[in-house]
């Protein structure tokens, strides 16, 4: 990536995620016209505070962009066997595209279950086997939500990822994993490290895409980044400062401004395209289940 000497440029997620959502409603305008208003489910289990902020924010990002939005807000007493009937009757609805069952569910309910009762072509959180296992094989996937802004994020800095390193920290189903499968579609040689590789440090430094999805407050330091790398930190660690509670990333953000070439902040960064790209994919999945070209570019 050449010699490094000037701070990273932030990566403004929120800016993206705000220009994605005004494409997004001149998307749904054009589809409302031709007779389609994609319908989008968002299931909420219990009364978790940040769940019920990103849920709210879901539902008034969907209004806004014009979407159909039905909501279910269910006591985290629930059985599965209820959510699961739930979950039968909105996989027969008609005029619901999209169903997001918000996680995490309570301990009691089996998570994988109820992602796999989901018609995976309304599944528009992209974690049903037949997506996962289709986004592994190569296309015609939906795509989780958190990983599809990542990739948005980085093409935005630089479109060609061939022969680049990319190295991931963590592997959760959510991000994790899905990421690798796309940025091996875009040719990177992807190595995804967790809590048993050693040397992480080493590891994280030869990357030229560092993405950091481990939920450990600043665990990624400014001495791990390979000079110019574009830095992704998808991690969201409430902590309190002052008596008053703070959003703190993954990564080290003072440390890591010195030396990156381009960085996502905490909060700005990634968390808006998560609901900007569940948007998305509830667009394109009522232009599939419904026969119908999609207004949205492919970028
Ligand atoms: N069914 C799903 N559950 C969960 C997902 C998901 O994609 N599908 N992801 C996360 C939570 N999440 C969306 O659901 C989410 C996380 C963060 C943000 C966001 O906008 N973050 C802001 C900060 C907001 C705050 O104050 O907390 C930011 O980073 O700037 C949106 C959505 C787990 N569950």
């Amino acid at each position: 990536m050449g010699t490094h000497t000037s701070e990273a440029t932030l990566i403004d997620g929120a800016a993206v995620a705000a220009g994605l959502h005004s494409e997004l409603r001149s998307a749904v305008e054009n589809l409302v016209e031709r007779g389609l208003t994609p319908g989008l489910a968002v299931v909420l289990v219990g009364n978790d505070p940040a769940s019920s902020v990103y849920v709210r924010n879901k539902i008034r990002r969907s209004v806004e962009a014009g979407l159909r939005s039905f909501h279910h807000e269910l006591p985290s007493t629930t059985s599965e066997t209820d959510l699961l009937s739930l979950i039968d009757r909105l996989n027969s609805a008609h005029d619901v595209d999209g169903i997001l069952v918000q996680l995490p569910l309570p301990s009691h309910i089996d998570a994988q279950k109820v992602t796999a009762a989901i018609d995976p072509a309304k599944d528009v959180d992209g974690f049903h086997p037949m997506n996962v296992g289709k986004l592994s094989l190569g296309g015609g996937a939906l795509v989780p939500c958190t990983p599809l802004g990542c990739m948005l994020l980085i093409k935005g800095v630089r479109s060609q990822l061939a022969g680049l390193n990319a190295v991931i920290v963590g592997r959760s189903n959510i991000v994790g994993k899905p990421l690798a499968q796309l940025l091996l579609r875009e040719n990177c040689t992807v190595t995804v490290a967790h809590s048993r590789t050693e040397d992480l440090p080493s590891l994280c430094r030869r990357a030229d895409i560092l993405v950091a999805a481990v939920g450990q407050p600043e665990l990624i330091r400014g001495d791990w980044i390979k000079p110019g790398a574009i830095v992704i930190d998808v991690g969201i660690n409430r902590a309190e400062h002052e008596g008053r509670q703070k959003l703190i990333g993954d990564v080290d953000f003072a440390g890591a401004r010195a030396v990156a070439g381009a960085l996502t902040p905490v909060p700005g960064g990634v968390g808006p395209m998560t609901i900007a790209c569940l948007l998305r994919n509830t667009i394109d999945a009522a232009c599939r289940r419904h026969g119908v070209s999609s207004p949205i570019g492919n970028s």
